[in-house]
């Protein structure tokens, strides 16, 4: 007797992401792509097709709503579309209470190197005085600076913070706005869109006489799809909101 296959929708389905998450779910053996949903298309398709998961890469504009109505129809939602800050979030989690037994599971980035990038910075955050991140992609992306950028420098000023350390000691003056890049938890990003890329970032810790950087890069979309994957497989035993993939990783 064949198990039978888990029902997975995505929205975005011919974005970037989308197109290249349908095609690995297509080539799983115990998924089955049951809707395909575009800008324009009206959402209950997916409800009509039986999907029991969907999959968002869209655009930080279009991605709230589709989240509430997969909660509201008990679709497990996937979320790779950046553009979440905590009031996001926390009208997800209350979305999700009136849902139980609905999973969220959330990321900036679904590239493993990506997820031990952030939590090398992490550990890393407390024995430097300077840090700044560059984070570089491709030059359509819709948002800057990158959700994975602004997730690494809260968590390295979260790790600053619990270590007692002060303010960074470098110089913020300029004589053009904008020259020593944004402000994210205090630390400076700097966004590079650039024809070539796909989508990079390098974290620079600063201290007497050495630095360290910790630098990632993903080459391919390819490098997203078995977080995605993972993900999908995982969401519907993880009720609520699930926000990072490395909640899903062994990484002790
Ligand atoms: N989490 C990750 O690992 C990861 C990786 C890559 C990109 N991203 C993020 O994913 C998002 C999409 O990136 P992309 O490069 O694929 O963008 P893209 O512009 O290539 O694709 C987005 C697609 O979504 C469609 N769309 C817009 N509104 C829609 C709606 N309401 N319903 C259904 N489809 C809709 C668009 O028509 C388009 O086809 C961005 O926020 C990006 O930052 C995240
Ligand atoms: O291509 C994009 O857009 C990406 N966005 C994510 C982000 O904003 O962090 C990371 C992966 C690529």
């Amino acid at each position: 007797m064949t198990a039978s296959r888990l029902p997975v929708a995505v929205f975005g389905a011919r974005g970037r992401m989308g197109a290249t998450v349908c095609a690995a779910v297509r080539a799983a053996p115990d998924l089955e792509l049951v809707a395909e949903v575009e800008a324009g298309d009206d959402p209950q398709m997916l409800v009509d097709a039986g999907a029991r998961v969907a999959v968002d890469f869209t655009h930080p504009d279009a991605v709230m709503e589709n989240i509430r109505f997969c909660i509201g129809h008990g679709v497990h939602v996937v979320v790779g579309t950046t553009g979440f800050d905590d009031a996001r979030l926390d009208v997800v989690r209350r979305w999700l209470a009136d849902a139980p037994g609905v999973g969220v599971v959330l990321a900036p980035n679904f590239a493993l190197g990506a997820v031990l990038m952030m939590v090398f910075a992490e550990k890393a955050a407390k024995y430097f005085p300077s840090v700044e991140i560059i984070e570089l992609h491709h030059p359509r992306k819709a948002d800057a600076p990158s959700g994975t950028a602004q997730l690494t420098a809260r968590r390295i000023a979260a790790a600053r913070a619990a270590a007692g350390r002060g303010p960074m000691p470098d110089a913020t003056t300029t004589a053009l706005d904008g020259a020593r890049g944004a402000r994210v938890a205090e630390v400076p990003v700097h966004a590079v869109r650039l024809s070539g890329l796909v989508a990079h970032q390098e974290v620079l810790f600063g201290g007497d006489g050495e630095i360290l950087t910790i630098r990632h890069d993903s080459l391919d979309r390819s490098s997203f799809m078995p977080g995605v994957l993972l993900a999908v497989r995982a969401v519907g035993s993880r009720p609520g909101l699930t926000l990072g993939l490395e909640n899903l990783l062994d990484l002790d």
